[in-house]
């Protein structure tokens, strides 16, 4: 059997890739060894967020209780799951007939490279002129004994219901993201991490302001800590750690891995395609080509070049369609990629950190406060609200942006927005926002 593309992954990264390649007139072929669809539409983004509808209610309630709520709703894990897989359930089906009917080959195993050009599928021995590797990333295994004790954000997202207690192993994207959730369904959580703070990729003030809050929601942080291994007791399961000199001992009804996420590349024998690779995924060149095989190209969380996030998965896919379809044209080109933490209030960023920017530029100018006497945030008894904004002071463009409030994934999109077209502060003061709002805000954020 032979293909002029194989793809292995059919995540926003791959199925593009097949979709556009059929669509071209070649011949493709598809395999993945999951349900179609991959993480984000799946067990990811999408059913995160419908997971976090009903904790949005109860938070808008909770900060009016008394001052216009009088009864804070009760949440139902068990129906927002239901509510979620009408969204979840269409996704595998809804994909594998979009690509039977552009002409794409589906397999439902995870092929292995025989040689450069061969792979290994279903039993079958398929050659194909382009492979494509689209395979995402997952979880870090954690090497302790009683790891297999551990559970990951899939089996979260699936849980019938919601246990008394639970602990997360990284104060992470993910690890923030569920503790925030699970708190506000009723649940008691510990997050535990190795580091000194959470969320390092975030600014290092909002980030702990950010904390202080999810402590007064209830949620534990234990930071410093090493993890020496997960016991199962009768009902609960039990995290020996190690802080600084001392053995200390907490439990919960679940523990959740949340220490990161790494290439999923194992199952692919890529020693045998002549595919290099390193501890960021599969080494691909300008032209998101491997370094090594030229007839094999990587996109998306699984590429050495990628932020693993779900837009960025989907510009990579369309360079290297483009290149398969017409020869090596196209060169990866990474915008400004802003990124948020869902938690409620979420913390969003975009552009340079304040020590890049002073690092980068000779005079930086840093606007940063916790404006806790703003009209918004006070109509909204909102609990946490702060940005830092970092301004190029020779030029007075604005150069990075972090803000922890509410929407503030929302709000960071006019920072995008204004980097990239690289405005300055007073350009973004002399328009005219829409009063009352959150963006609005932004141009106060400036002054
Ligand atoms: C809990 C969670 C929440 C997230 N929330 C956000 C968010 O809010 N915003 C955001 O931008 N990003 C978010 N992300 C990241 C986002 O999901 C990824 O960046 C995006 O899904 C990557 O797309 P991809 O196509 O590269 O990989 P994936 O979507 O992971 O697809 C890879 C596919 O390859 C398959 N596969 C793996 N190995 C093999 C194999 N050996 N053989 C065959 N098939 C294989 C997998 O089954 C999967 O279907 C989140 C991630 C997680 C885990
Ligand atoms: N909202 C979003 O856009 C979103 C949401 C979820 C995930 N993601 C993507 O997925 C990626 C992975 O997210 P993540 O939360 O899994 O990883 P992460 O890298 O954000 O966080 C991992 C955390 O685990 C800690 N850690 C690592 N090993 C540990 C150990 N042995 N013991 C204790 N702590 C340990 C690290 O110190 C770190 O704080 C992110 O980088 C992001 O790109 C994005």
């Amino acid at each position: 059997m032979e293909y002029d593309v194989f793809i292995i992954g059919s995540g926003v990264a791959g199925r593009y890739v097949a979709k556009t390649c059929a669509q071209a007139g070649l011949t493709v072929a598809i395999a993945d060894n999951r349900e179609y669809g991959g993480t984000c539409a799946n067990r990811g983004c999408d059913p995160k967020k419908i997971v976090m509808g009903p904790t949005e209610v109860y938070d808008l309630a909770d900060n009016l209780e008394g001052k216009g709520v009088a009864k804070l709703p009760k949440l139902s894990w068990k129906k927002n799951q239901k509510f979620k897989k009408r969204f979840t359930d269409k996704v595998p089906p809804g994909i594998e007939n979009k690509l039977k009917d552009l002409g794409v080959t589906l397999y439902h195993q995870s092929p292995k490279f025989l040689d450069k050009n061969t792979l290994l599928v279903e039993g079958k021995t398929i050659k194909a002129k382009k492979i494509v590797i689209a395979t995402g990333q997952i979880p870090r295994s954690l090497d302790l004994d009683g790891a297999k004790f551990l559970r990951t954000s899939d089996d979260f997202l699936k849980l019938k219901k919601m246990p008394k207690s639970m602990i997360f192993i990284g104060a992470g994207y993910v690890g923030l993201e569920f503790a925030h959730m699970a708190t506000r369904y009723g649940c008691k959580v510990t997050v535990v991490d190795r580091g000194e703070r959470a969320l390092d990729a975030f600014d290092a003030d909002l980030a702990s302001e950010l904390v202080r809050v999810s402590e007064e929601m209830g949620i534990k942080f234990i930071f410093n800590s090493e993890i020496k291994n997960i016991e199962k007791l009768s009902e609960n399961y039990r995290v020996n750690y190690k802080q600084g000199n001392n053995n200390e001992k907490i439990k919960a009804r679940l523990i959740f891995n949340t220490a990161g996420r790494v290439p999923a590349i194992d199952a692919l024998n890529l020693d045998k395609g002549e595919v290099t690779f390193s501890e960021k995924g599969v080494t691909v060149n300008k032209y998101l080509q491997n370094t090594s095989n030229e007839d094999v190209y990587a996109c998306g969380d699984v590429s050495s070049h990628s932020v693993p996030l779900t837009p960025l998965s989907g510009i990579e896919a369309k360079v290297v369609s483009e290149n398969i379809i017409s020869g090596n044209k196209e060169e990866i080109d990474v915008p400004l990629v802003p990124s948020a933490v869902f938690t409620i209030p979420n913390l969003a960023m975009v552009g340079l950190s304040e020590a890049e920017a002073k690092k980068r530029y000779k005079n930086v100018i840093v606007k940063h406060e916790f404006p806790s006497k703003w009209y918004n945030v006070k109509r909204s008894n909102e609990k946490a609200y702060g940005y830092k904004i970092i301004i190029n002071k020779r030029t007075n463009e604005i150069i990075g942006a972090h803000i922890l409030g509410p929407h503030a994934s929302e709000t960071i999109n006019l920072f995008t927005l204004a980097i990239n077209l690289k405005l300055t502060t007073e350009a973004v003061k002399k328009m005219i926002f829409i009063y009352p709002s959150w963006s609005n805000d932004v141009k106060r954020m400036l002054y």
